[in-house]
């Protein structure tokens, strides 16, 4: 069985973060294992609290994983410090892992900020040029090019900029579209886009951490970065279709529809 790391926040309500990485990677078929960077006390309406992990304790849970069970593919979601970012930077290289997908959590659905500003540059210097593929949402995507995103030539510009400044490929997610829900993949020079009709269903907890977490599963079987965005995106879509309604906020979508 192929395998797969998430080394992300908690999620209390189970929407998002580890729980939704977990959650996702044994239903795209993939053995799921983690290493913890911060529980947070959280709810589908709010954060109420964040206590971060040591990085010596960071460390131990990325060597307890490495030095046992190998993964083929690493997912790294919520990161809220600069020591933190180090500590991973630094252990990826020195395991050469491999399929590297980074979700640059900046802000949660509800409107928390998960990260400090000086961690966004260790992010952009230390792990973007680590990453497979990176995906930021559009609002991400605004922070990492610097310039404003407005319209669909303007993803492929932000995401053309963001792949050139860090050697890496960029899927740049229109989840914050109004009129439609369409992914943008920039790769090795080239781009495709993955057409997505907008769900009505305002429980959206947690979709950026499930989308890096299938795409991670994908890479893990051995699938192109293509393919791998393209079943991720059709299994986020059919989780998003099975319309969950749970907590008083925006809440979490089904990952087992079709167990
Ligand atoms: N209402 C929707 N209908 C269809 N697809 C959606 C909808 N909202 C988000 N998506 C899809 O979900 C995936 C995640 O995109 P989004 O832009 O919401 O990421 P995000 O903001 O990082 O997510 P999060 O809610 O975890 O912060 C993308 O494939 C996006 O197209
Ligand atoms: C621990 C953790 N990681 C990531 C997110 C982002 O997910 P969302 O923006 O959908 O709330 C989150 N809310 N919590």
């Amino acid at each position: 069985m192929k395998t797969a790391l998430t080394i992300a926040g908690s999620d209390s309500s189970g929407g998002a973060g580890i729980q939704a990485d977990i959650k996702t990677m044994i239903t795209n078929g993939v053995y799921a294992m983690s290493a913890i960077t911060a529980l947070t006390a959280q709810n589908t309406v709010g954060v109420q609290g964040v206590l971060e992990v040591t990085p010596d304790f960071l460390a131990m849970q990325i060597d307890s994983v490495f030095n046992d069970i190998r993964p083929d593919a690493v997912k790294i979601g919520m990161v809220s410090s600069t020591e933190l970012i180090s500590t991973i930077a630094d252990k990826l290289i020195h395991y050469k892992a491999e399929n590297i997908v980074v979700d640059p959590v900046m802000v949660a659905t509800s409107g928390s900020k998960l990260i400090t500003d000086d961690a966004i540059s260790a992010l952009k210097e230390k792990l973007l040029p680590l990453a497979t593929v990176v995906t930021p949402n559009i609002p991400e995507a605004e922070v990492l090019s610097s310039m404003k995103i407005e319209s669909a030539a303007d993803m492929i510009k932000a995401a053309e900029m963001i792949s050139k400044a860090y050697n890496c490929a960029v899927l740049c997610k229109g989840g914050h579209n109004m009129n439609d829900a369409n992914d943008l993949l920039y790769s090795s020079g080239e781009y495709r886009w993955f057409y997505g009709k907008r769900i009505g269903n305002s429980n959206t907890h947690g979709t950026g951490c499930t989308l890096s977490s299938a795409i991670a599963s994908n890479l893990a079987k051995g699938e192109d970065l293509s393919i791998s965005v393209e079943k991720a995106k059709n299994y986020i879509s059919a989780a998003l279709s099975d319309m969950l309604d749970l907590g008083a906020g925006s809440g979490p979508l089904n990952h087992a529809f079709d167990l």
